[in-house]
């Protein structure tokens, strides 16, 4: 369970995020939406304490983030290419990261396996370091890697940004698998209203660092949202 209390953040004495009061509960699929500039990278980085707050607190399962590392267990995310290391290779990168959450090199064998088809050829076996990859390619480590050792939270900045058409289907796929059972808590921002419909079962909006909308996905909602949009 994520308790959003307060939250604003201000830069040089400007407010680019305020939150009075969110919840999102065990095993909800959130749609962050919000054009350029809205504020959504900022409330990620302040739910994972990458930033402090001006004002109110952020709990991940009842933990205040800025006051415990213990949310770091059951919490994951890709936010950009800077959680990636650039002079490893993409399986160094995984084992790394496997070591990380106590799992062995067997077990992110097996891991990364079931993502052949995801990988699409492009990133096992080709001794490539990271910062050599295609942005996209960069990506797909960088979100498969964020889902090792089966984390409960899961926090994906603009995943879809820079996929190609295949790939935007499979990771759709892969968001819908992973809250199929309602024990993950995912959250994904995204400029495609279609995709973030699609995959999210509520829709949250931010319009200059205010939240304008929070609704329960339905049939009317992708139509909602271009019209707000639109204006
Ligand atoms: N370090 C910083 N210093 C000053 N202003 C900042 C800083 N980081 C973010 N901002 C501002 O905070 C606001 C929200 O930015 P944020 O990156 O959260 O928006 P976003 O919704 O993720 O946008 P985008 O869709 O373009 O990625 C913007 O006006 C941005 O310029």
């Amino acid at each position: 369970m994520i308790q959003i209390n307060n939250i604003s953040k201000e830069y040089n004495g400007v407010r680019v995020i305020h939150i009075d009061n969110l919840i999102i509960n065990k095993g909800e699929s959130i749609g962050l939406v919000g054009n350029n500039g809205a504020g959504k990278t900022t409330l990620f980085s302040l739910m994972l304490d990458l930033i402090e707050p001006t004002t109110g607190e952020i709990k991940l399962n009842d933990i205040k983030v800025n006051e415990s590392e213990e949310w770091k267990k059951v919490t994951t995310a890709f936010i950009d290419e800077s959680f990636l290391i650039n002079y490893l290779t993409p399986e160094e990168y995984f084992y790394f990261i496997g070591d990380l959450r106590g799992q062995n090199k067997a077990s992110i064998d097996a891991f990364i396996a079931q993502y052949e088809e995801f990988f699409n050829g492009e990133i096992l076996g080709k001794k490539k370091y990271l910062r050599d990859l295609s942005k996209g390619n960069q990506k797909k480590v960088g979100i498969i890697a964020a889902l090792i050792g089966d984390p409960e939270i899961i926090i994906l900045d603009e995943p879809f940004a820079n996929l190609d058409p295949s790939t935007q289907i499979r990771l759709k796929n892969l968001i819908k698998d992973l809250t199929q059972n309602k024990e993950k808590t995912i959250l994904v921002s995204s400029h495609d209203l279609n995709h973030t419909v699609e995959v999210s079962d509520r829709i949250i909006a931010l319009n200059k660092g205010e939240l304008v909308k929070d609704i329960k996905t339905s049939t009317q909602t992708l139509e909602e949202l271009e019209q707000f949009f639109a204006i």
